[in-house]
């Protein structure tokens, strides 16, 4: 049984219940539950604090976990990405008052509020400054207004909640973040179930990320069709009972959909149709 670790609330719960129904696994049907067994698949969910996840994921007591990059790395908790699940992105960054600092060069003797101490103290250490970091639960950027803390280092994502509290990011973001599968660092034994997962979800992603495109063309063009629908691996060319065209099929991104039709329409093709894919394994 492969024992996995959900986020129970927070920004990362609905997506990753979602990218778990879609690769085929139940979820749980009322937001109380903690537990949910699905025998025939053979996993177990565990639904717990984002925040939690890889030191579960870490201690080997979970086989692998969904959490965010920024959390696992805050943990300092022996886990590792197993592959980026590419939603829940974020960024992690310094902010103050404009005009307070520009560099975080300048926080040498401040003090900073975050939810995120191992992220912060890591990056003050790696580059050598000396400053005092104040650890809240959340609501940081409060803690400016209220004259707590100098700085903050946070979660940014639209900008909002910043603004909101008259505040303005500085220096390089401190890490990008997205949502990520972990699995524990020492991992030892069989993992073909991990690997099963794994596969669904990239299944689930390339579903997402890619259309499926049909069009006609004639027999003399197919190789510049092509070239602009070069599919995965390669384009499907079927023949059609008029021996002039034929009928090719391939996988195309799905945020190009409406340049590549537009291409393909001026080279000759016609009847061009776009589809979704329901599911996939590559
Ligand atoms: N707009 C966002 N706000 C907060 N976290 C976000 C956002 N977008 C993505 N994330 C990611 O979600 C994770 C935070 O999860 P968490 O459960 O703490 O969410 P939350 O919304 O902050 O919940 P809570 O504050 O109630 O604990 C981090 O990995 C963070 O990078
Ligand atoms: O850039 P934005 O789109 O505004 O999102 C970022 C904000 O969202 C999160 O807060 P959350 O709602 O989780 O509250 P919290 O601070 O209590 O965790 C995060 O801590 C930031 O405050
Ligand atoms: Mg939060």
């Amino acid at each position: 049984m492969l024992r996995v670790a959900m986020p129970n609330k927070g920004a990362l719960a609905e997506a990753s219940a979602e990218v778990m129904r879609e690769a085929g696994y139940r979820g749980r049907r009322e937001s109380k539950e903690l537990v949910v067994l699905d025998a025939e698949q053979g996993v177990e969910l565990f639904y717990l604090r984002p925040r939690d996840i890889a030191v579960y994921v870490g201690q080997g007591t979970l086989d692998v976990g969904i959490t965010g990059r920024d959390l696992l790395l805050d943990s300092q908790a022996p886990a590792v990405e197993v592959m980026q699940l590419g939603y829940g992105g974020s960024t992690f960054r310094y902010a103050a008052r404009p005009g307070q600092a520009t560099s975080v060069a300048e926080l040498d003797g401040k003090r900073i509020a975050t939810s995120f101490p191992g992220l912060v103290r890591k990056d003050l250490a790696d580059k050598g400054i000396d400053a005092s970091v104040v650890r809240l639960d959340g609501a940081v950027e409060t803690a400016v207004t209220l004259g707590v803390a100098d700085v903050i280092a946070d979660v940014v994502e639209t900008g909002t909640t910043l603004r909101n509290a008259g505040l303005e990011v500085f220096g390089e973001p401190i890490l990008t973040s997205e949502a990520v599968l972990i699995r524990p660092q020492d991992r030892a034994g069989d993992t073909s179930a991990i690997d099963v997962l794994v596969r669904r979800l990239q299944g689930v992603l390339t579903a997402r990320r890619y259309v499926m495109m049909d069009y006609d063309i004639k027999v003399e063009l197919v190789e510049r069709a092509c070239a602009l629908t070069p599919g995965l691996e390669s384009p499907t060319v079927s023949p059609l009972h008029d021996k002039g065209y034929v009928a090719v099929r391939a996988m195309v991104p799905r945020s190009s959909t409406n340049a590549v039709m537009d291409e393909l329409y001026e080279v000759g093709a016609r009847a061009i149709l776009v589809t979704e894919i329901a599911a996939c394994r590559l």
